[in-house]
């Protein structure tokens, strides 16, 4: 497990000005390699107050016992569901870090919220600031450049593949290319005289293929070809701190942003 070496203030590097009351905050996932960062974070915040631990096998209800108002869930896609079912149950507002989600999980979730018009739910795939910032520079430069492929790397530990940022990437890739009239990357995933798989996967077009090594913790570059030339782009997580700036915004706006909000780029004002 990496450990964090940054300071809490370098953590906190989003805290907002303004006097705030404090926020009671579960963790979901707590001794996870995530849940743990989180937990430090909160602790080493002077406006959050960390009231409940919870981890497979825990008692759920313990959030609510304790008077969460805000819950972090890192845990897993097969069980991230559930646990956000259960935190609108209780109305507590919910900021989930888990990947794992596709069109149909999310209206069902925005299904939820509706008859609970001061619940909020932010779902991100990435909370780091470069890994938004690669996806909105992506998206950008996307209409430019009829190659596209998408590189993600990773501990070999992570559950799924690909990665959530590398599934969201590709799709606002793909969206800004259908946006300028552009087709699919060209011979995108074509297996002809390959071996399967050695084209990565299909996200609307976009080939993405994913890394699992030793000594990683969360990477992605983004290689956009045009005639003559290529563009790279390319963010590192090194250290799981590098997600708790964007975890903290989110725990402390998010009594403000009811129903459902989607990545933390409009939490940055991006
Ligand atoms: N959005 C972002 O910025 C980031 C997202 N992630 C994502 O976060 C998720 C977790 O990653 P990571 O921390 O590396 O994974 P870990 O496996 O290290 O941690 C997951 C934790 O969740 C616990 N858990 C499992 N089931 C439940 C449950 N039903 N209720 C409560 N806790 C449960 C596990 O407990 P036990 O071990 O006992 O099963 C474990 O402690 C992944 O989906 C990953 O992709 C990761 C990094 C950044
Ligand atoms: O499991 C991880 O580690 C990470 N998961 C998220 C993802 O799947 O995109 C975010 C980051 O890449 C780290």
């Amino acid at each position: 497990m990496t450990t964090s070496t940054s300071t809490p203030a370098q953590q906190d590097s989003l805290v907002p000005e303004r006097e705030e009351p404090v926020i009671n905050v579960g963790v979901l996932g707590a001794r996870g390699r995530m849940g743990t960062e989180v937990v430090k974070a909160v602790n080493a915040a002077a406006d959050l107050e960390l009231v409940a631990m919870v981890d497979d096998g825990d008692w759920l209800f313990n959030v609510a016992d304790a008077g969460a108002q805000v819950v972090v869930d890192f845990t897993r896609p097969d069980v991230v569901m559930d646990n956000i079912r259960f935190c609108i149950d209780q109305n507590i507002h919910c900021v989930v870090g888990t990947t794992g989600f596709d069109e149909a999980k999310l209206a069902t979730i925005a299904e939820w919220l509706e008859p609970k018009p001061d619940l909020g739910v932010v779902i991100a795939p990435n909370f780091g600031i470069g890994a938004v910032l690669l996806m909105r520079f992506a998206q950008e430069a996307a209409r430019f450049f009829p190659s596209v492929e998408i590189v993600e790397l990773h501990h070999p530990n992570k559950v799924d593949a690909p990665s959530g940022t590398a599934v969201r990437t590709a799709r606002l890739i793909a969206a800004a290319r259908r946006a300028a009239g552009l087709p699919a990357a060209p011979d995108a995933t074509k297996e002809a005289d390959s071996l399967p798989g050695a084209r990565g996967a299909d996200i609307e077009g976009v080939p993405v293929h994913a890394v699992r090594l030793t000594g990683l913790v969360a990477h992605q570059e983004v290689l956009m070809g045009a005639e003559g030339e290529t563009l790279t782009l390319r963010h590192d997580s090194y250290d799981r701190a590098s997600f708790m700036p964007g975890v903290l915004l989110a725990v402390r706006e998010i009594g403000r942003r009811p129903g459902l909000t989607v990545g933390i780029e409009s939490l940055l004002g991006l």
